[in-house]
């Protein structure tokens, strides 16, 4: 925990009755590790101080060895775009600048809050251009703005309410500068041109619920039949409640997270599952975590990647309330994506999101266990809003050049990984073949991507 500034006084600390050199044999040997193994493996060991430099490499070794014989050596990636929604949360994340106060969209205030909100017809227009140049899946996550709701009977129950701001954080759409309509209703506008829809979180589902008895299976049956097609398990963060409590005290908890995602996968939706890591938690958590995301999988099944989000700390709460003094160091990045490969013996795939560590480092952890490259994106905010610097898309040239300068070979993906393409690295300029309109085209050739409306 490089980052944290403080004694948090958690329950759970790194110490274990393991060796570290037990773990490291049971983690070649291919056994199931358990949050002891994990420990050590993560630390380098809980009898030094710090990370040891010759026994990290000992772990990167095996988890690069064990992504070998579990996928291969392909390196795959999606046309992706991300298309999210609205800016206006009230949830006061404190590791999130990506969200703006929602009071600041309401038609009578004249503050300049510098987010957004669009509309189903502006979210429309966005994926329509973006399918255009052969993008296959549009990701999706927003703010829990107080007038999204799942769909018009939600609404109904939501407005029979004598306070419904005060007792389900609901306030209609009359009162905001821009509508952000229903769920069902940016769904079916982002599904229209044949797109694979990547949305709705365990959190935004959860708000799509407030204030009925439906059931998670319920809801992400009515989003599916709106058009999305699977879901994003980010909301994750560390899944351990001491650390919930520090940095998103207004998040839903664990076991409501897990509640989420198995509704999603009993509506029959591929998810895929997120640990946001960096800030105030202890190695010990990293592995706690890890093991709520083994042990839904072993139930479940449906979990289709792993995706290591390294927490981005500059412009946040966290930052400035001086609760950290930054995020995780090279060594702990690389650890985490080794470890999630050797502890998660049940999923397939763990991304390398260049998003969050740059290319550099993002090619570097390809040897450290991860086998995906996440997607071209074309739009990022979440992170640009909290002050990375990676940019917002990469081309297919540039997956392929990234990709064979480390030796692999790049392979265009589907969202669920069933339909792969390898890229012929010698029949340049490339372009993606998989989307609903996609012709090889390249996506990009030196332009920025489509515009995002802005309110
Ligand atoms: C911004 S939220 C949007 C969706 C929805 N509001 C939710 O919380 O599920 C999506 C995810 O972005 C990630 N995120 C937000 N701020 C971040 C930061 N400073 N560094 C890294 N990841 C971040 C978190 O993992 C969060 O769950
Ligand atoms: N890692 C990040 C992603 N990953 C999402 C992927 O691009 C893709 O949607 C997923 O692999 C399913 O196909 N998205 C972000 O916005 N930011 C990331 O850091
Ligand atoms: N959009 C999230 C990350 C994300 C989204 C979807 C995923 O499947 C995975 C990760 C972010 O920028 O942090
Ligand atoms: S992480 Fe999601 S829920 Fe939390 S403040 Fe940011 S947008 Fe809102």
């Amino acid at each position: 925990m490089t980052g944290a500034a403080h004694d948090f006084g958690f329950d759970h600390v790194p110490e274990t009755d393991q060796s570290f050199e037990n773990a490291l044999a049971k983690a070649r040997a291919g056994e199931r590790l358990t949050v002891d193994d994990g420990v050590e493996l993560i630390t380098t060991g809980t009898d030094r101080e710090g990370i040891d430099a010759a026994r990290k490499e000992l772990v990167l070794e095996a988890a690069d060895r064990r992504r070998a014989e579990m996928v291969g050596d392909d390196v795959t990636f999606v046309a992706n775009l991300n298309n999210n929604v609205t800016t206006a949360c009230n949830t006061g994340c404190l590791f999130c600048n990506f969200k703006n106060t929602a009071h600041l969209f309401e038609s009578d205030s004249d503050a300049d809050h510098g987010g957004f909100t669009k509309t189903p017809a502006e979210s429309r227009d966005i994926v329509a251009d973006a399918v255009e140049m052969g993008v296959y899946e549009v990701t999706s996550v927003s703010g829990l703005h107080p007038a999204l709701v799942l769909d018009e009977e939600h609404r109904e129950i939501l407005e029979a309410h004598d306070n419904p701001a005060a007792e389900v954080n609901y306030k209609p759409p009359e009162a905001y500068d821009t509508d952000p309509a229903s769920y069902a209703e940016q769904l079916s506008a982002m599904s229209a041109d044949g797109a694979h829809v990547h949305s709705m979180t365990p959190e935004e589902a959860h708000h799509a619920k407030r204030g009925t008895d439906w059931s998670y299976e319920e809801v992400y049956r009515r989003l599916a039949d709106a058009g999305l097609a699977s879901a994003p398990g980010t909301a994750a963060e560390i899944l351990v409640p001491e650390v919930r409590e520090v940095i998103c005290p207004g998040k839903i908890g664990t076991d409501e997270w897990v509640a989420g995602m198995e509704g999603a996968m009993e509506a029959g939706l591929d998810v895929t599952a997120t640990i946001m890591y960096g800030h105030v938690e202890t190695e010990k958590h990293r592995v706690l975590h890890l093991d709520v995301i083994r042990d839904l999988q072993d139930r479940y099944g449906g979990i289709t990647e792993f995706v290591p989000l390294s927490f981005i700390h500059q412009n946040t709460p966290l930052y400035d309330r001086g609760l950290v003094t930054g995020g995780a160091s090279d060594d702990e990045d690389e650890l985490m994506v080794a470890v999630a490969r050797l502890y998660l013996d049940n999923v397939d795939h763990i991304q390398s999101s260049w998003v969050k560590f740059g290319n550099a480092k993002a090619l570097k952890l390809l040897n450290c266990g991860a086998d995906d490259l996440m997607g071209s994106i074309l739009s990022e905010e979440i992170t640009k809003r909290v002050g990375g610097g990676f940019g917002e898309f990469r081309s297919f040239d540039d997956y392929v050049d990234m990709i064979t300068a480390i030796g692999r070979r790049p392979v265009e993906r589907s969202t669920d990984y069933r339909t792969r393409r390898p890229i012929d690295i010698d029949d340049g300029p490339h372009g993606p073949t998989l989307g609903p309109r996609a012709d090889g085209t390249p996506l990009l050739d030196g332009r920025r991507g489509p515009a995002t409306a802005d309110d």
